[in-house]
Protein backbone atom coordinates (compact mmCIF):
# COMPACT_ATOMS: atom_id res chain seq x y z
CA UNK A 1 0.00 0.00 0.00
CA UNK A 2 1.11 3.73 -0.61
CA UNK A 3 1.57 5.57 2.28
CA UNK A 4 3.48 8.66 0.36
CA UNK A 5 3.03 10.03 -2.84
CA UNK A 6 4.17 13.20 -4.51
CA UNK A 7 3.29 14.42 -7.51
CA UNK A 8 4.72 17.06 -9.90
CA UNK A 9 6.12 19.04 -6.13
CA UNK A 10 7.45 22.38 -7.08
CA UNK A 11 8.71 24.26 -4.23
CA UNK A 12 10.45 27.88 -4.64
CA UNK A 13 11.94 29.66 -1.83
CA UNK A 14 12.93 33.31 -0.94
CA UNK A 15 16.28 33.81 -0.88
CA UNK A 16 18.08 34.40 2.22
CA UNK A 17 18.90 37.80 1.22
CA UNK A 18 15.36 38.94 1.55
CA UNK A 19 15.14 38.13 5.03
CA UNK A 20 16.84 40.98 6.05
CA UNK A 21 15.00 43.01 3.59
CA UNK A 22 12.53 45.30 6.20
CA UNK A 23 11.89 48.67 5.47
CA UNK A 24 14.87 50.62 7.04
CA UNK A 25 17.22 48.44 4.61
CA UNK A 26 14.95 48.81 1.28
CA UNK A 27 15.15 53.15 2.65
CA UNK A 28 19.10 52.51 2.62
CA UNK A 29 18.97 50.34 -0.47
CA UNK A 30 17.16 53.03 -2.38
CA UNK A 31 18.99 55.94 -1.20
CA UNK A 32 21.97 54.13 -2.73
CA UNK A 33 20.41 52.87 -5.70
CA UNK A 34 21.05 49.39 -4.66
CA UNK A 35 17.29 48.39 -4.62
CA UNK A 36 17.06 44.95 -6.11
CA UNK A 37 13.85 43.18 -6.04
CA UNK A 38 13.43 40.06 -3.62
CA UNK A 39 14.47 37.03 -5.50
CA UNK A 40 13.02 33.24 -5.19
CA UNK A 41 14.85 30.18 -5.60
CA UNK A 42 13.66 26.82 -6.73
CA UNK A 43 14.64 24.36 -3.95
CA UNK A 44 12.23 21.39 -5.01
CA UNK A 45 12.00 20.70 -8.83
CA UNK A 46 9.40 18.74 -10.43
CA UNK A 47 9.60 15.62 -7.95
CA UNK A 48 7.71 12.40 -8.19
CA UNK A 49 8.06 10.12 -5.59
CA UNK A 50 5.97 7.01 -4.19
CA UNK A 51 6.87 5.05 -0.92
CA UNK A 52 5.06 2.01 0.23
CA UNK A 53 4.55 0.86 3.67
CA UNK A 54 7.21 -0.52 5.72
CA UNK A 55 9.82 1.32 2.90
CA UNK A 56 13.07 2.29 4.30
CA UNK A 57 14.01 5.18 2.03
CA UNK A 58 17.30 7.21 2.44
CA UNK A 59 17.46 10.59 1.28
CA UNK A 60 21.43 11.45 0.11
CA UNK A 61 22.77 14.42 -1.69
CA UNK A 62 25.39 17.31 -1.32
CA UNK A 63 24.23 20.24 1.34
CA UNK A 64 21.84 22.20 0.16
CA UNK A 65 20.71 20.07 -2.20
CA UNK A 66 16.92 19.83 -0.59
CA UNK A 67 16.93 16.61 1.39
CA UNK A 68 15.64 18.66 4.71
CA UNK A 69 13.34 20.71 2.22
CA UNK A 70 11.61 17.52 1.16
CA UNK A 71 10.76 15.64 4.37
CA UNK A 72 9.15 18.88 5.70
CA UNK A 73 7.18 19.11 2.43
CA UNK A 74 5.85 15.46 3.56
CA UNK A 75 5.39 16.02 6.95
CA UNK A 76 3.03 19.37 5.77
CA UNK A 77 5.49 21.61 7.26
CA UNK A 78 5.87 23.70 3.45
CA UNK A 79 3.25 23.06 1.71
CA UNK A 80 4.57 23.27 -2.15
CA UNK A 81 4.19 26.00 -4.54
CA UNK A 82 3.18 23.39 -6.98
CA UNK A 83 1.88 19.96 -7.17
CA UNK A 84 0.43 17.47 -5.05
CA UNK A 85 1.09 15.65 -1.59
CA UNK A 86 -0.82 12.73 -0.19
CA UNK A 87 0.02 10.98 2.90
CA UNK A 88 -1.34 7.99 4.81
CA UNK A 89 -1.29 7.66 8.76
CA UNK A 90 0.30 9.53 11.17
CA UNK A 91 3.70 11.14 10.86
CA UNK A 92 6.44 11.72 13.42
CA UNK A 93 9.01 14.56 11.70
CA UNK A 94 12.39 14.40 13.28
CA UNK A 95 13.10 17.81 11.74
CA UNK A 96 14.07 20.91 13.48
CA UNK A 97 13.04 18.87 16.69
CA UNK A 98 11.49 21.30 19.43
CA UNK A 99 10.88 24.29 16.96
CA UNK A 100 7.22 24.36 17.69
CA UNK A 101 7.50 24.81 21.52
CA UNK A 102 6.32 27.17 22.84
CA UNK A 103 9.23 29.15 25.23
CA UNK A 104 6.91 30.91 27.88
CA UNK A 105 4.77 27.65 28.61
CA UNK A 106 6.08 24.81 30.95
CA UNK A 107 7.33 21.76 29.60
CA UNK A 108 4.21 19.51 30.56
CA UNK A 109 1.91 22.25 28.56
CA UNK A 110 4.15 21.88 25.55
CA UNK A 111 3.96 18.01 25.81
CA UNK A 112 0.40 18.20 25.24
CA UNK A 113 0.91 21.38 22.60
CA UNK A 114 3.81 19.34 20.51
CA UNK A 115 1.60 16.08 20.72
CA UNK A 116 -1.68 17.74 19.53
CA UNK A 117 0.15 19.24 16.86
CA UNK A 118 1.89 15.86 15.75
CA UNK A 119 -2.01 14.93 15.69
CA UNK A 120 -2.63 13.19 18.71
CA UNK A 121 -5.40 14.19 21.03
CA UNK A 122 -5.11 16.03 24.22
CA UNK A 123 -6.45 12.98 26.61
CA UNK A 124 -3.73 10.43 24.82
CA UNK A 125 -0.78 13.19 25.53
CA UNK A 126 -1.82 13.72 29.17
CA UNK A 127 -1.22 9.89 29.99
CA UNK A 128 2.37 10.10 27.95
CA UNK A 129 3.61 12.98 30.38
CA UNK A 130 5.20 10.87 32.89
CA UNK A 131 6.73 8.47 30.35
CA UNK A 132 7.96 11.10 27.87
CA UNK A 133 9.89 13.21 30.80
CA UNK A 134 11.27 9.84 32.09
CA UNK A 135 12.84 9.08 28.38
CA UNK A 136 14.05 12.90 28.22
CA UNK A 137 15.51 12.78 31.61
CA UNK A 138 13.47 15.90 32.24
CA UNK A 139 11.32 14.96 35.95
CA UNK A 140 12.28 17.60 37.32
CA UNK A 141 11.95 20.33 34.55
CA UNK A 142 8.18 19.30 34.10
CA UNK A 143 6.91 22.69 35.73
CA UNK A 144 9.64 24.85 34.20
CA UNK A 145 8.96 27.10 30.62
CA UNK A 146 10.55 25.56 28.02
CA UNK A 147 12.98 28.89 27.37
CA UNK A 148 14.82 27.48 30.14
CA UNK A 149 16.11 24.61 28.74
CA UNK A 150 19.28 24.30 27.29
CA UNK A 151 18.80 23.44 23.25
CA UNK A 152 20.43 20.00 23.75
CA UNK A 153 17.48 19.03 26.46
CA UNK A 154 14.97 20.89 23.75
CA UNK A 155 16.21 18.42 21.57
CA UNK A 156 15.80 15.59 23.65
CA UNK A 157 12.21 16.75 24.61
CA UNK A 158 11.21 16.99 20.80
CA UNK A 159 12.68 12.99 20.22
CA UNK A 160 10.57 12.30 23.38
CA UNK A 161 7.41 13.23 22.17
CA UNK A 162 7.70 12.59 18.28
CA UNK A 163 8.46 8.87 19.33
CA UNK A 164 6.75 8.06 22.17
CA UNK A 165 3.64 6.71 20.26
CA UNK A 166 4.44 4.62 17.48
CA UNK A 167 3.92 6.43 14.41
CA UNK A 168 2.87 5.05 10.69
CA UNK A 169 5.04 7.24 9.02
CA UNK A 170 8.85 8.38 10.68
CA UNK A 171 10.71 11.28 9.12
CA UNK A 172 14.33 11.76 10.04
CA UNK A 173 16.76 14.28 9.28
CA UNK A 174 20.00 13.44 10.81
CA UNK A 175 18.29 13.16 14.01
CA UNK A 176 21.01 10.74 15.69
CA UNK A 177 22.75 14.10 16.43
CA UNK A 178 20.26 14.70 19.26
CA UNK A 179 21.96 15.43 22.76
CA UNK A 180 25.43 13.89 23.97
CA UNK A 181 26.62 10.96 23.02
CA UNK A 182 24.68 8.98 26.09
CA UNK A 183 21.55 10.15 24.63
CA UNK A 184 22.42 9.48 20.70
CA UNK A 185 23.06 6.14 22.35
CA UNK A 186 19.49 5.75 23.64
CA UNK A 187 17.90 7.54 20.66
CA UNK A 188 19.49 4.87 18.11
CA UNK A 189 17.71 1.89 20.74
CA UNK A 190 14.56 3.79 20.48
CA UNK A 191 14.50 4.13 16.74
CA UNK A 192 15.95 0.98 16.16
CA UNK A 193 12.60 -0.83 17.63
CA UNK A 194 10.87 1.24 14.39
CA UNK A 195 13.22 -0.38 12.34
CA UNK A 196 11.56 -3.94 13.54
CA UNK A 197 8.10 -3.03 13.04
CA UNK A 198 6.19 -2.20 9.81
CA UNK A 199 6.87 1.73 10.24
CA UNK A 200 7.80 3.48 6.85
CA UNK A 201 11.00 5.30 7.90
CA UNK A 202 12.20 7.90 5.72
CA UNK A 203 15.59 9.37 6.73
CA UNK A 204 17.61 12.00 5.71
CA UNK A 205 21.68 11.52 6.59
CA UNK A 206 25.13 12.07 4.76
CA UNK A 207 26.51 8.81 7.00
CA UNK A 208 26.05 6.70 3.86
CA UNK A 209 27.52 3.54 6.00
CA UNK A 210 24.07 4.56 7.78
CA UNK A 211 22.15 4.64 4.61
CA UNK A 212 23.47 1.74 3.82
CA UNK A 213 22.85 -0.47 6.55
CA UNK A 214 18.83 0.89 7.51
CA UNK A 215 17.55 1.65 4.26
CA UNK A 216 16.45 -0.87 1.24
CA UNK A 217 15.92 2.40 -1.22
CA UNK A 218 18.15 4.97 -1.51
CA UNK A 219 17.20 8.77 -3.34
CA UNK A 220 19.80 10.71 -4.57
CA UNK A 221 18.39 14.54 -4.75
CA UNK A 222 20.99 17.01 -6.81
CA UNK A 223 19.58 20.84 -6.93
CA UNK A 224 16.16 20.06 -6.27
CA UNK A 225 15.79 17.06 -8.55
CA UNK A 226 15.97 13.05 -8.00
CA UNK A 227 18.41 12.24 -9.81
CA UNK A 228 18.42 8.23 -9.40
CA UNK A 229 15.62 6.77 -6.75
CA UNK A 230 16.17 2.61 -6.66
CA UNK A 231 18.30 0.19 -4.85
CA UNK A 232 19.90 2.23 -1.71
CA UNK A 233 23.85 0.69 -2.68
CA UNK A 234 22.83 2.00 -6.51
CA UNK A 235 21.71 5.21 -5.37
CA UNK A 236 25.23 5.64 -3.02
CA UNK A 237 27.39 4.42 -6.11
CA UNK A 238 25.73 7.13 -8.27
CA UNK A 239 26.10 9.74 -5.35
CA UNK A 240 29.54 9.08 -5.50
CA UNK A 241 30.09 8.32 -8.80
CA UNK A 242 28.89 11.91 -9.67
CA UNK A 243 31.33 13.59 -6.62
CA UNK A 244 34.23 11.73 -7.83
CA UNK A 245 33.78 11.11 -11.91
CA UNK A 246 37.55 10.17 -12.19
CA UNK A 247 37.30 6.90 -9.75
CA UNK A 248 35.31 3.83 -11.53
N1 LIG B 1 14.18 29.04 5.59
C1 LIG B 1 14.66 29.07 4.36
N2 LIG B 1 14.38 30.10 3.53
C2 LIG B 1 14.86 30.15 2.28
N3 LIG B 1 15.64 29.19 1.74
C3 LIG B 1 15.95 28.16 2.51
C4 LIG B 1 15.50 28.03 3.85
N4 LIG B 1 15.98 26.87 4.37
C5 LIG B 1 16.72 26.31 3.39
N5 LIG B 1 16.70 27.06 2.28
C6 LIG B 1 17.40 26.79 1.00
O1 LIG B 1 16.87 25.61 0.44
C7 LIG B 1 17.89 24.87 -0.20
C8 LIG B 1 17.81 23.43 0.28
O2 LIG B 1 18.05 23.41 1.67
P1 LIG B 1 17.91 22.07 2.50
O3 LIG B 1 18.10 22.43 3.94
O4 LIG B 1 16.68 21.36 2.11
O5 LIG B 1 19.18 21.26 1.98
P2 LIG B 1 19.79 19.89 2.49
O6 LIG B 1 19.99 19.02 1.29
O7 LIG B 1 19.00 19.33 3.61
O8 LIG B 1 21.22 20.39 3.00
P3 LIG B 1 22.21 19.87 4.15
O9 LIG B 1 22.82 18.60 3.68
O10 LIG B 1 23.22 20.97 4.21
O11 LIG B 1 21.44 19.76 5.41
C9 LIG B 1 19.21 25.57 0.10
O12 LIG B 1 19.57 26.31 -1.04
C10 LIG B 1 18.87 26.50 1.24
O13 LIG B 1 19.61 27.71 1.16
Amino acid sequence: MEVISLSNVFLWRRTQEEFSYDLKTSIFAWLERKHRHPSKRLILNQINLDIQQGERVGIIGANGSGKSTLLKVISGILPPTKGGVKVAGNIAPLIELGAGFDPGMSVTDNIILYGVMLGFSRQQMSQRIESILEFAELKDYALVPVKALSSGMKARLGFAIATDVRPDILLLDEVLSVGDERFKQKCRKRIERFWESNVTIIVVSHDRKFISQWCQRGVWLDQGQIKFSGEVNEAIRCYMDAINPSKG
